[in-house]
């Protein structure tokens, strides 16, 4: 039975305007009226407007994939979190392994990231997750709890209610090979014993999702982990029928 609370579509470089209204229309006829499983869509910059629109009297949020830290000023090509919020954005994914490994996402810019998203409100959906090579060499652990130790050193408690962490396993992402419910699983419950003692019963209420080629046809099983509570959907997230899906697979 599925426990997951929280199921996020990331679009990546894809998606255009009639896709936010297609979805948007799937999503709808497909709610239920005490729904609960959070739906959570995080389309370009460029189509956040257009989606902020189309879901205001629906139970859908709407989420940025990247913000920078800073309030304003000579950053070319980058937004704001108050940019954000003024389009009615609630969440923000930070330190997907795309932006670590191609746009120079750091552990420090990461942490500076949520610490600024959470300090102003934004819910920050922080990725975390091992390679190929680090999972060989059994080095899986190491390299998120240095991930979440980044991240969350400047956190307070009351910022924490604002983190939801998404374990990534990179070789996981886009492939098709995802990880077997045992292995996300084992994952999941060090990053809640790991939450649990850096912030206590705040920590404990912190969503994990497992993200990395969720479908509908895996999606019931890995969200029936008990530390599992959601998905954070890449390729799947751009069709209709595979979201919608994934979002019943959600509710049990
Ligand atoms: O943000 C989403 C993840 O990168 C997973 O992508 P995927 O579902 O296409 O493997």
């Amino acid at each position: 039975m599925a426990n997951a609370s929280l199921v996020i579509g990331n679009w990546k470089m894809n998606g255009n305007a009639a896709l936010t209204r297609s979805m948007t229309d799937a999503l709808r006829s497909a709610q239920q009226p005490t729904d609960s499983v959070k739906v959570v869509v995080c389309p370009p910059f460029t189509l956040l407007g257009e989606l902020t629109r189309h879901c205001y009297y629906d139970n859908i949020a709407v989420g940025a994939q990247n913000v920078n830290a800073n309030e304003n000023g000579a950053h070319t090509g980058e937004v704001s979190i108050e940019m954000l919020k003024e389009l009615g954005v609630e969440y923000v994914i930070i330190g997907h392994s795309e932006r670590r490994a191609m746009y120079g996402d750091s552990n420090d810019v990461v942490a500076a990231k949520t610490a600024a998203a959470t300090a102003a409100g934004l819910q920050a959906v922080l990725c975390v997750g091992e390679d190929k090579q680090q999972r060989d060499d059994d080095k899986t652990w190491h390299v998120v709890e240095q991930q979440l130790q980044a991240a969350c050193e400047q956190l307070s408690a009351e910022q924490a209610t604002k983190l939801v962490v998404a374990y990534e396993p990179i070789w996981a992402i886009g492939t098709g090979e995802t990880a077997t419910p045992a292995q996300a699983e084992q994952i999941h419950a060090q990053i809640r014993a790991w939450l649990t003692e850096r912030f206590a019963a705040v920590g404990e209420k912190i969503e994990i999702l497992y993200g990395g080629s969720v479908k509908a046809d895996n999606a019931a099983e890995l969200f029936a982990q008990q530390h599992i509570d959601g998905g954070l959907i890449g390729g799947a997230s751009l069709k209709e029928d595979q979201f919608v899906a994934i979002v019943q697979a959600a509710r049990g």
